[in-house]
């Protein structure tokens, strides 16, 4: 579903991923995990095209992302191709990123009327919908500012299945919450994973998730990936040492 093959991402001279191989198969659940800087929202930047690429190709659901095929070259991605392709996932922020002066429900509409040009009645429905697979059906008249942030994050989570996307991904979602709150949140993400078709590549620092939710665990370094397997493998006897020095410092901390 997601290829990453040799991509090289760069910010001025310094390289931050480096000839990265990555892949994620249809439905799978993969979490990235990392030391700060290594990369990680990058990637998920990049597949969301917020970030280009130097070097390499990904390719999405079978078509390459940043570049497109015209007679039978490989050639730099149209504005109209990339946005074909942005229709194929979404993204939840660490920041919630609600629109402050809409609804819960507008928040949630938004996108499907205007990107994917839904009539307001069938928005109206999947925000119904999403907002009861979150659990805030009742919220839906309230502005962002009524909630809790894990309520705001929650109503971010449902926006951003609203455009009924294939792929999900997930940047660090509970990071901004108070520690209360991140419960709520991880067990809605937790019951997207089990119960619905979709592929989801998660960034978090939640490792006892990560290990619950995940159907594999992609540890990277300084732009690649140093070690990936199943989350058993990597939690309880990571084979490299920079994998090892990782997680202890993690479980001191
Ligand atoms: N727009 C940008 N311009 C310049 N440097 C950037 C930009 N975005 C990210 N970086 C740098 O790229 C590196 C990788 O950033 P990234 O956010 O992907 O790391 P991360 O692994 O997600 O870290 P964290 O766990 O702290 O969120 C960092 O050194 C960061 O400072």
């Amino acid at each position: 579903m997601i290829k990453f093959e040799n991509v090289t991402k760069k910010f001025g001279d310094v390289t931050i991923l480096d000839k990265l191989n990555f892949e994620v198969a249809k439905n799978e659940k993969v979490t990235i995990i990392g030391p700060s800087g290594s990369g990680k929202s990058t990637i998920l930047r990049i597949l969301m095209t917020l970030e280009s690429i130097d070097d390499g190709i990904i390719h999405v659901a079978g078509k390459p992302l940043w570049h497109e095929y015209k007679n039978a070259q490989t050639v730099p991605a149209s504005e109209d191709h990339l946005r074909q392709m942005r229709k194929e996932m979404s993204m939840v922020f660490q920041q919630f990123n609600l629109f402050p002066h809409m609804t819960v429900r507008r928040n949630i509409t938004e996108a499907p009327i205007h990107v994917h040009k839904l009539s307001q009645k069938e928005a109206n429905e999947l925000a119904d919908e999403y907002l009861d697979l979150v659990g805030l059906s009742e919220h839906a008249d309230k502005f962002p500012s009524q909630l809790s942030g894990g309520q705001q994050q929650r109503v971010a989570i449902a926006r951003a299945l609203a455009t009924r996307p294939n792929i999900m991904l997930f940047d660090e979602p509970t990071s901004a919450l108070d520690p209360e709150l991140v419960g709520e949140v991880l067990s809605v993400i937790q019951r997207l994973a089990e119960k619905h078709d979709l592929t989801m590549l998660l960034v978090t620092h939640e490792m006892q998730f990560a290990r619950q939710i995940s159907d594999r665990i992609c540890f990277i370094d300084k732009g690649n990936i140093v070690e990936e397997g199943p989350p058993e493998e990597v939690f309880t006897s990571p084979k490299e040492e920079r994998t090892q020095a990782f997680l202890k410092t993690f479980i001191q901390s």
